[in-house]
């Protein structure tokens, strides 16, 4: 394709991903579908920079204010992460001179008022809340939010040891390293075509974030148990719980989403999993959820969030969501809590866990959720995850709770909770 058809196409997909009614990665994903002429470097090209705009979008709007042509293209020009050759050879030299000059630009000299959103790209009614939490360390949370994720996978110990996967890995091309904490984790270096590997295809490794990792660790799930993941999703948890139970008890998958849990399907068919049971429900209060009252060892909940903790591999988060959009949230995670921990056995373990890093649908939901159960006793998150062999746990843990940060941990933002039912 020659480059001025690719600014065509960069220019149309930047402005479907800007119009922030879908997903970005949707978006991308359904582009591409329809564009199947392009190439995989030009589907790499076009993915990175629609999200380096995403990432910086504060900076570039700013900048895109002078410059010509529409205001897609010009902020593809700031953003473009192709080669620079090929940037030269579907720009004007007009487009040069502007784009040199935007380079040389200094955040910290903008107008004041607009410096510090300039550099940390996050919007306003954002960071209030987060200097709450982190205070002087909000300027590396702000920068380790703009860089991409790495590449963390999930060892799946049905199958193989971590060392023995971490070789196999290595006999194709593909270096990895133990990860700092999950004792299943390997991180890997740069971002390979993973699902074409055979150590993937066998289902010996998953692709998972080490944050992810630890949270389905915190239900402690066994051989033989009876357990719910309650928001399964495409089960990037369910299929670590099942291989904690070593394949053997009960593994209930819920979801909403049917389209979610179908996603589930392949991944479980390469983890060899059989005790997992997909269950699409209704809604929180679905009769099939009542049916499991006080029968089950370990809930996980792990609620439908912002995602505000996952900013390093969804950027467009921090546009689509709002104040209000968090407020709605909230009310449905603590019905969904609620409904959830009906399922609890006597003795047994509930875990409440978040993607996102706002206190408004973390501590705050747990604080309300053990006041109004006294039947449930919240247990401290570090001994939980010391008995699973998690390195440096105290580390990982505030008041009790995970508290998962990209700036000091080099996970996503994550959060979670455990009780144990008395
Ligand atoms: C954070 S995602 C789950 C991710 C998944 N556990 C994983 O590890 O890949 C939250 C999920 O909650 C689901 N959900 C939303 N409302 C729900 C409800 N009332 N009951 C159960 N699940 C719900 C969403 O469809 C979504 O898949």
């Amino acid at each position: 394709m020659t480059p001025k058809a690719l600014f065509a196409l960069c220019d149309e997909l930047l402005h479907e991903v800007l119009r922030f009614t879908t997903p970005a990665d949707a978006v991308v994903s359904s582009f591409f579908r329809q564009n199947r002429a392009l190439g995989a470097r030009e589907r790499q090209t076009l993915a990175e920079t629609v999200y380096e705009v995403l990432r910086r979008r504060a900076k570039y709007q700013y900048l895109a204010r002078s410059g010509h042509g529409s205001i897609e293209r010009r902020l593809i020009l700031l953003a473009w992460q192709g080669s620079e050759a090929y940037l030269n050879a579907a720009i004007t030299e007009g487009e040069r001179t502007w784009l040199d000059n935007c380079r040389q630009f200094d955040p910290m000299k903008a107008s004041k008022g607009h410096n510090a959103a300039l550099v940390h790209n996050l919007p306003e009614w954002l960071v209030e809340p987060l200097k709450a939490q982190v205070g002087e360390e909000f300027d590396a949370l702000a920068e380790a939010l703009l860089q991409p994720a790495g590449l963390d996978l999930r060892v799946n110990a049905i199958k193989v040891k971590r060392e023995a996967a971490q070789e196999a890995l290595a006999a194709e091309g593909i270096r990895a390293q133990p990860t700092p904490f999950s004792p299943l984790g390997l991180r890997v270096d740069g971002k390979p075509a993973l699902n074409r590997t055979e150590v993937f295809n066998r289902g010996e490794v998953e692709v998972q974030d080490e944050g992810s990792q630890l949270l389905a660790l915190l239900t402690e799930a066994r051989r033989g148990e009876m357990v719910v993941d309650f928001c399964a999703g495409a089960g990037g948890k369910t299929l670590a719980l099942g291989a904690m139970m070593r394949n053997t008890g009960r593994l209930y998958a819920f979801d909403v989403s049917a389209h979610r849990l179908a996603a589930l399907k392949p991944r479980l068919a390469r983890s060899g999993l059989s005790n997992v049971y997909p269950a699409g429900i209704t809604h929180e209060r679905d009769d099939r959820v009542k049916r499991l009252a006080g029968k089950i060892d370990r809930v996980l909940v792990d609620a439908p969030c912002s995602g505000l903790g996952t900013l390093r591999r969804n950027p467009d988060l921090k546009w689509r969501q709002s104040e209000k959009s968090v407020a709605e949230l909230t009310a449905k995670q603590a019905s969904i809590l609620d409904s959830a921990a009906r399922l609890v056995k006597s003795g047994g373990q509930l875990v409440y866990a978040t993607c996102s890093v706002l206190e408004a649908e973390n501590e705050a939901i747990v604080r309300a959720f053990t006041e109004a159960h006294p039947d449930f006793e919240m247990l401290d998150a570090a001994e939980v995850l010391e008995r699973q062999k998690v390195e440096q746990a105290a580390s990982l843990c505030h008041d009790g709770m995970l508290r998962l940060w990209p700036h000091r941990h080099g996970t996503d933002g994550f959060f979670a909770a455990v009780w144990r039912r008395r």
